[in-house]
């Protein structure tokens, strides 16, 4: 069941516009381009995941929209608030749980939360009701008087994450806020961006965990160069790019008298044997070469989000895995 925050809508469903929209983006580092004329827009009520290698410039993209930094070109506006013009506005309709922890370790997580609620413009007896609203699908509730430097890893991520929304921001930023965190975790993340998302909030989440993108089968952004190359649902994607494949292996190099009735392509120790039914190809593809082939293995890949981003990129995505305890 979704983990939806409290019980007050956020404002991100009022208007018609997009509750987050990056146009014409561009921003530099000296030399490093790390955006090149980025739009994404999300509407209330979206989860997009942004998804990238290292370097991609998800963090950058991040920083811009929380007004951290200033692009060198295009507009950001939150709610129909631009960042540069409006920034007070922007900010308040914005939460922002960046890579790094920044939990205030001497504080208790209650105090954490009062902070970031007040800071945020809410008098002390709406804090008070959002405090605890908020530490309860975060399993934070019994933790309230503990100080935050006394947390585990796993529950200071969730106090970072509840101090960016303690506030109800219709627009959410999460920055990779499942690395490194346990199974518990992870799902108590997951069902609060989905319960977040049915309440209307829009939420951008970025991540290196193709599986988790596609367990939140949420719009996916995929961000490469400082470019967003693909933009659109998980299964539009997967229709429009990924085809079904068959990787093979051989006893020694590839047979040069192969000759099968797919396109192929080498993947350094086999052939990738591109077929849109995998299934029944490898069933063909087992009768055309007999018992006495040199085949030493055969893997049928799925049409999924890897596959998307390997005919988008012409690379195979570095998916850092489940963490070591999932
Ligand atoms: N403060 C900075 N000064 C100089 N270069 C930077 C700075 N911040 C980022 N970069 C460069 O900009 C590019 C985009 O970096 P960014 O951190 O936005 O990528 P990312 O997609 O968030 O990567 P990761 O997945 O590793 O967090 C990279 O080439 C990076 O080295």
């Amino acid at each position: 069941m979704p983990l939806a925050v409290g019980g007050t809508k956020s404002s991100a469903g009022r208007g018609d516009g997009p509750a987050l929209d990056v146009v014409g983006v561009t921003k530099s580092y000296g030399d490093v381009h790390a955006l090149r004329g980025v739009d994404l827009r999300i509407p209330p009520g979206r989860v997009t995941a942004l998804l990238g290698e290292n370097g991609a410039g998800k963090s950058t993209l991040m920083s811009l929209v929380a007004g951290l930094q200033r692009p060198d070109a295009g507009t950001i506006a939150i709610t129909g608030h631009d960042v540069a013009d409006a920034p007070r506005a922007a900010r308040r309709a914005l939460g922002f749980a960046p890579q790094d922890l920044g939990v205030y370790p001497t504080l208790t997580v209650r105090q954490n939360l009062m902070f970031c609620a007040e800071l945020a413009g809410l008098r002390r007896g709406a804090a008070r009701d959002r405090t605890a609203e908020t530490a309860e699908p975060l399993a934070l509730a019994g933790l309230l008087d503990r100080r935050a430097g006394e947390l585990s890893g796993g529950q200071q991520r969730r106090l970072h994450v509840a101090m960016a929304l303690v506030h109800r921001p219709a627009v959410l930023l999460l920055d990779e806020s499942t690395a490194g965190v346990d199974v518990r975790t992870r799902t108590a993340l997951l069902d609060l961006v989905r319960g977040l998302a049915a309440d209307g909030v829009a939420v951008c989440y970025s991540t290196h965990y193709l599986a988790e993108v596609e367990s939140l089968d949420a719009h996916v952004a995929v961000l490469d160069g400082g470019r967003v190359i693909a933009h659109d649902t998980l299964s539009a994607l997967v229709d429009r790019h990924a085809r079904g494949a068959l990787e093979l292996t051989f006893h020694g190099p590839v047979p040069e008298d192969l000759d099968l009735p797919w396109p192929t392509r080498p993947t350094g120790d086999g052939l990738r044997v591109l077929a849109d039914r995998p299934h029944e190809a490898a069933a063909r593809l087992l009768e055309l070469l007999g018992p006495t082939s040199a085949l030493s293995g055969l893997r049928v890949v799925r049409p999924d989000l890897e596959a998307v981003f390997l005919e988008l990129t012409g690379r195979r995505y570095r998916d850092e895995g489940s963490p070591a305890d999932a």
